[in-house]
C-alpha cells in the first residue's frame, strides 16, 4: 500500500513537476507575447501618427489645390482678358501702320515741298537783300545824320531856381526832321544893331536833344543789316569834343537798356539777324576788334595785358595801351588785316560788354599818361561777319566799321601847344583826310588819298565804291560852341553833297 501510494506520489510530484514546467513555459510564452503585443502597439500608435500627420498634409494639399484652382481661374480670366487686349491692340497696330504708311506719303509730299520752299526762301532772300541794297542806294551809300546833345548838369545852365536848362536854344531851330537852322548874331560895328541871320543845314535825319538812343538806332538799323548781307558798312561819329560822339557809339560808362550806344546795339541786331538766316541756310562767324589811332599810331584796345606785350618798339606814350607796333595790310580788295591786333570771335551778343569794358580799360589806363586821351584819338570797332551757306554754296563777307573820332576842334581855338599842339595837327591831318577821301571817291578822281592818313589807310576797303557810309555829326547845343557847330555842320554838309558808286556785295 505504501508502495501504491509511494507510486502515487511520485507520479503526483512528475505530474506537479510537468506542470510547473508548463506553467513557466506558458509563462514565459506570455511576457514574449506581451512584448510582442507592446511592439505592435507601437508600431500601431507610429503608424497612426504618421496617418495623422499624411491627413493634415493631405488637407494642406486640398487647400493648396482649392486655392491655387481659384488663381488659375483668375489667370485663365485675365489671360482671356490679354488675348481679348491683344487683339485689340493688333487691330490697332494694323490700323496705325495703314496711317503711318499714309502719313509718309503724306512726308514725303512735306519734304518735296519744305525743300521747294526752302528753294524759294533762298531766292526770296536773294531778291530781299537786293531790294534792300538797292533802297539804301536809293538813300545813298553816304548819308549824314546830325545829332544834338541835350544840356547836361556839368554845362551849368540850370535856371535861377535850380532846374535844369531847358533844351530849346535859341540858336538852334529844327524846322523839319532833316533839317537844322543855327541863328547867328553878329552886331554891326558903325550902328551897333545886332541882326540875326539863320543858317540853314539839311541832312538825312536831324536829331534834336532827347531823341533817344533806340531812336536814333532804328535810322541806322538798315545799314547794319546791310553788313550782315554782306557790304561793308563804315559808320563814323564827327564832332567836337564833348559833343556826344561816345555816347552815341557806345553809350554811357554804365549803359541800361535805354541808354547803349550803337555799337552793343548793332552787335545786337547783327546776331538776331544771324540767327533768323539760319532758317535760310546762313551760319555766320563773326569777329570783333577794336583799334585806337593816336597820333598817327594804331593801338590795340583789346590786348589782354598791355603791360606784358609792351616788348615792342613803342611809338606814342601810350601808359596802358599796348606799344607793339601794327601794321595794315590789305590782302584782297575785301580784306584788310592789321598785324598783331586781337582780333576776338564773337559768339555771344553779351560779348560786346566785355570788350567795350576792355577798350574803355586799356584806354583809361593811357589816360593817365596822356589827358583826355578819348578825345584825342580814333577808336574803330571793326566787326567781320562771314556768312556760309551750304545750301547755295555762297559766302558772304560783310565788315561793320563804328568809328569814334577824335575831338574836331581847330587848330586856331585850342591854343594848344607842344605835345598837345603834335596831337592836334594830327587829329586835323587825318579828319581833313577823311573829308578828302570822300571828296575824291565821289568826283570819282583817279587817285583816292587813302595812304594820307593811317584812319582812311586802315578803312580804304570800307569806304569807296563798295561801301556804304554813314557819319553822325554830333553837336553841343551851348551858344559859346557855336563856331565849332557851324564848322561841323560845314564838313557834314560836304560830306553829305558826296555821292559814292554803287555798293558791291561780297558775294563768293
Ligand atoms: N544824347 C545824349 N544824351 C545824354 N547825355 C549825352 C548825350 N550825348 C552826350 N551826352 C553826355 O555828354 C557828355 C559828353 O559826351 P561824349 O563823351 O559822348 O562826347 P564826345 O564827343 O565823345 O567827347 P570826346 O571827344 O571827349 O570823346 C557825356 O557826359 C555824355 O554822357
Amino acid at each position: 500500500m505504501d508502495q501504491v501510494k509511494q507510486v502515487h506520489d511520485r507520479e503526483v510530484a512528475q505530474v506537479r513537476f510537468q506542470y510547473s514546467e508548463q506553467v513557466a513555459g506558458l509563462e514565459a510564452s506570455q511576457a514574449g507575447l506581451q512584448r510582442e503585443l507592446q511592439g505592435l502597439q507601437e508600431d500601431l500608435r507610429l503608424t497612426e501618427e504618421s496617418l495623422r500627420l499624411q491627413r493634415d498634409e493631405n488637407t494642406q494639399l486640398k487647400g493648396t489645390i482649392a486655392q491655387q484652382s481659384t488663381t488659375y481661374e483668375v489667370l485663365e480670366g485675365t489671360c482671356q482678358a490679354l488675348r481679348r487686349q491683344l487683339s485689340s491692340t493688333e487691330d490697332t497696330l494694323a490700323q496705325r501702320e495703314a496711317r503711318i504708311a499714309d502719313l509718309e506719303v503724306q512726308l514725303a509730299a512735306s519734304h518735296d515741298l519744305t525743300a521747294d520752299l526752302e528753294a524759294r526762301l533762298r531766292d526770296e532772300e536773294t531778291t530781299r537783300r537786293r531790294l534792300h541794297n538797292t533802297i539804301q542806294e536809293l538813300k545813298g551809300n553816304i548819308r549824314v545824320f546830325c545829332r544834338v546833345r541835350p544840356i547836361l548838369p556839368s554845362d551849368g545852365l540850370a535856371t535861377a531856381d535850380g532846374a535844369p536848362a531847358s533844351d530849346s536854344m535859341p540858336h538852334i531851330r529844327y524846322p523839319e526832321p532833316n533839317e537844322i537852322e543855327i541863328i547867328q548874331t553878329t552886331e554891326s560895328a558903325s550902328s551897333g544893331k545886332t541882326t540875326a541871320k539863320a543858317i540853314p543845314f539839311s541832312f538825312d535825319r536831324v536829331f534834336p536833344p532827347r531823341t533817344d538812343q533806340l531812336a536814333v538806332f532804328e535810322e541806322i538799323a538798315q545799314l547794319v543789316q546791310s553788313a550782315l548781307d554782306g557790304y561793308p558798312v563804315c559808320i563814323f561819329a564827327y564832332g567836337q569834343t564833348g559833343s556826344g560822339k561816345t555816347h552815341t557809339m557806345e553809350g554811357p560808362d554804365h549803359p541800361t537798356e535805354a541808354t547803349m550806344g550803337m555799337i552793343p546795339r548793332a552787335v545786337r541786331q547783327i546776331y538776331a539777324g544771324a540767327e533768323a538766316l539760319k532758317a535760310k541756310g546762313w551760319v555766320y562767324t563773326m569777329e570783333g576788334q577794336f583799334l585806337e589811332i593816336y597820333n598817327e599810331a594804331i593801338h590795340d584796345l583789346l590786348v589782354e595785358s598791355p603791360a606784358s606785350s609792351a616788348g615792342g618798339n613803342g611809338t606814342s606814350p601810350s601808359g596802358g595801351v599796348s606799344t607793339r607796333k601794327h601794321e595794315i595790310r590789305h590782302i584782297t580788295a575785301s580784306k584788310t588785316i592789321v598785324t598783331d591786333a586781337t582780333s576776338v570771335v564773337m559768339d555771344s551778343s553779351d560779348q560786346v560788354h566785355t570788350l567795350l569794358k576792355r577798350a574803355s580799360k586799356n584806354r583809361a589806363v593811357a589816360a593817365t599818361n596822356c589827358n583826355e586821351r578819348s578825345s584825342r584819338s580814333h577808336s574803330v570797332f571793326t566787326l567781320r561777319l562771314t556768312g556760309r551757306n551750304s545750301a547755295s554754296d555762297e559766302v558772304s563777307e560783310g565788315v561793320l566799321n563804328l568809328i569814334d573820332l577824335a575831338g574836331s576842334e581847330r587848330l586856331s581855338q585850342s591854343g594848344s601847344t607842344g605835345d598837345r599842339l603834335k596831337e592836334t595837327q594830327a587829329i586835323n591831318k587825318s579828319l581833313s583826310c577823311l573829308g578828302d577821301v570822300i571828296y575824291a571817291i565821289a568826283n570819282r578822281d583817279s587817285h583816292v588819298p587813302y595812304r594820307n592818313s593811317k584812319l582812311t589807310y586802315l578803312l580804304q576797303n570800307s569806304l569807296g565804291g563798295n561801301s556804304k557810309t554813314l557819319m553822325f555829326v554830333n553837336m553841343s547845343p551851348l551858344a559859346n560852341n557855336l563856331q565849332e557847330t557851324l564848322c561841323s555842320l560845314r564838313f557834314a554838309t560836304k560830306v553829305n553833297s558826296c555821292h559814292i558808286g554803287t555798293a558791291r556785295r561780297n558775294l563768293k
